[in-house]
């Protein structure tokens, strides 16, 4: 059987963009409720888009060490949401919304990666998204880490992140065999608006890996 490597495209603030996504068959939507990223989006304004997606269509809101609030006014909003937790949020916090959510680790130089121990402290997590981090930056970098540093197998979904593009998306997947793929800067125009053309183009391009890889 073919592989199905699943998407995700981070970063949307426009309707337009979520629809396209949504037509190309796109796993799930990011929404940044980050407030000094260039993406971000209100969740009320996100929630008028989460409202006209098809059911099958996964909204995902990143957070970066939010309050508990945040995140509960977001899930109030948008209870289909699943959070995604980017910054040093210990598996206690994430766990207490009492609903599955993806981890962010945060891949940089001389930064070391996470025993597999670490990763079972985040009990409720879904998955484990593996991002770029550069000094100074939040995220959404543009920016590809070296895949080597990703160790075997783990026990729950590996997404991988960061400075994926058209270019580079084939690559990944044969390399990583991730369970989904997460772009955001790889298919944009603009920080927060997206390209359609290079939308077309990632999908085609992810297809075409998975064709490639049989499982
Ligand atoms: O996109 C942002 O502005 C952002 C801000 C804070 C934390 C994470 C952010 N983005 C995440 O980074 C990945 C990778 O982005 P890129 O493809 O390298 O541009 C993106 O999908 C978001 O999950």
């Amino acid at each position: 059987m073919a592989r199905r490597t699943r998407v995700k495209i981070c970063g949307i603030t426009r309707l337009q963009d979520a629809h396209l996504a949504q037509e190309l068959g796109v796993d799930s939507l990011g929404f940044v409720f980050v407030p000094a990223s260039a993406r971000h989006v209100i969740a009320e304004d996100a929630a008028v888009i989460v409202n006209q997606l098809s059911p099958f269509v996964t909204p995902v809101g990143l957070f970066l060490n939010p309050t508990v609030e945040e995140v509960q006014h977001a899930l109030n909003l948008m209870p289909s949401m699943v959070p995604q937790f980017h910054g040093q949020e210990s598996g206690e916090f994430c766990d207490q919304f009492g609903r599955p959510y993806l981890k962010a680790i945060g891949v940089g130089a001389g930064k070391p990666m996470p025993e597999e121990s670490e990763l079972r402290a985040f009990g409720q997590a879904i998955g484990f998204l593996f991002d770029s981090n550069e000094p100074g930056q939040l995220g959404g970098t543009g920016h590809a880490f070296d895949w080597a540093r990703l160790g075997e197998k783990m026990h729950k979904p590996l997404i991988l992140a960061g400075g994926l593009n058209v270019h580079n998306v084939a690559q990944a997947i044969k390399q990583v065999a991730p369970f989904a793929v997460d772009v955001s800067s790889g298919v944009e125009q603009a920080k927060g608006i997206k390209d359609s053309e290079a939308m077309h183009a990632f999908m085609a391009a992810v297809r075409h890996a998975d064709e490639q890889v049989l499982e």
